[in-house]
């Protein structure tokens, strides 16, 4: 997906070196943006693979968000992508399904005369074992494009500014919003920090899978998948190897500026392997530089497409998803920064 190298390029040459609270050094760009046309086929990345247990994680996490669950107790089962923000026993402060699904109503003393709030019995309210209430957004997504497709309301928000002030991790990708056009259902996603090698391959393709599972629901075609992301970065390192950046930023982006063909992204990565000093042992491949540069030199294959067996958003798993004439080129590891 050339979108994608784009993102990646323009993260590079223009971003700005900036640390971060997780030790490990950025070069950040402000609100980039593209689009994706469904039509064209699935957007997995082909530049590097995305097969295999990186595709088990992803459509296992898709289905956690559809579980509405608050634990990753049974995600972990499948990957260990979000073991290191959960404690022993599963408990994940951070909320995408849970909110999505769950979004919590308050109760009638926090409720102010003249507000409107649904009541218990009111459509995508429901009441959980202890008695609160809960609103299932995405529910009432589906029902609404299936009653008054031209709603402008479509809106799934998983952002709940209280919580996030003192969430470990809050929401990155907080809000999207479908939207449909003609025939075709478009989703836009706003996300406020993405990690441009890990993060947003997973989100493209978790966010793909999605509007494709909500068309096939609703009866329309996918249409566009539009991403805008306010913070993109693209992890450059912890200690000497961070702090190289900020000295040589300038000389990288000359580079790049002067990179016409795919090859010479390898000649940039030559450069920059020759005179950065090595990262520090337990610190590998924290710089996700080099294996992006990598990703740069290589052409965009030819889209597979993602098969969707005819399953509601309660009942969807793994096995209702099949990913079709699927090509990539070799893996790239890179590592997390916690
Ligand atoms: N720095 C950072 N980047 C992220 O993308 C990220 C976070 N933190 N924190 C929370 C979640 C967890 N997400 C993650 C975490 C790890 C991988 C990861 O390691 N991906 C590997 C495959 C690992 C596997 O499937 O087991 C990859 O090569 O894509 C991806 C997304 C996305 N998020
Ligand atoms: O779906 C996701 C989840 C997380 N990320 C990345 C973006 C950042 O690199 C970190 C979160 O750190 P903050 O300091 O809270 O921004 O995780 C992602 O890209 N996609």
């Amino acid at each position: 997906m050339q979108q994608y190298l784009d993102l990646v390029d323009s993260v590079l040459s223009g971003g700005a070196y900036k640390p971060n609270r997780t030790g490990v050094d950025t070069i950040s760009s402000f609100s980039e943006h593209y689009e994706v046309d469904l039509q064209e086929g699935y957007p997995l990345l082909t530049t590097k693979g995305m097969d295999g247990y990186r595709w088990n994680s992803m459509l296992h996490e898709v289905c956690w968000y559809l579980s509405g669950e608050e634990h990753i107790r049974t995600l972990r089962e499948e990957t260990k992508i979000w073991d290191a923000w959960a404690d022993d026993e599963g408990r994940l402060d951070t909320a995408y399904g849970r909110f999505w699904r769950r979004y919590p109503i308050p109760d009638e003393d926090g409720q102010l005369e003249g507000e409107s709030w649904p009541d218990a019995a009111h459509r995508w309210v429901n009441q959980e074992e202890d008695g609160r209430r809960t609103f299932d957004q995405l529910q009432y997504v589906i029902d609404t494009l299936s009653d008054s497709p031209n709603s402008r309301r479509l809106v799934v928000n998983a952002w709940h500014p209280a919580n996030a002030a003192v969430s470990t991790l809050p929401p990155c990708h907080y809000s999207f919003v479908f939207n449909v056009q003609g025939d075709q259902l478009n989703c836009h996603l706003t996300q406020r920090s993405g990690d441009v090698a890990l993060g947003i391959p997973f989100n493209i393709a978790a966010y793909a899978l999605l509007t494709k599972v909500i068309a096939q629901q609703t009866g329309f075609e996918p249409g566009t998948f539009a991403h805008t992301v306010v913070d993109s970065h693209v992890y450059c390192g912890r200690g000497e190897r961070g702090e190289w950046y900020a000295d040589n930023l300038e000389e990288l982006q000359s580079r790049l500026a002067d990179a016409d063909e795919r090859e010479d992204y390898l000649a940039v990565r030559e450069w920059l392997e020759s005179e950065a000093p090595a990262e520090d042992d337990g610190d590998e491949r924290l710089d996700h530089v080099p294996g992006l540069l990598e990703q740069l030199s290589r052409e965009p294959l030819e889209r597979p497409t993602l098969e969707v067996a005819d399953a509601s958003i309660d009942d969807l798993s793994a096995e209702d998803l099949e990913l079709r004439n699927y090509d990539s080129h070799d893996g790239i590891k890179f590592g997390v920064a916690e």
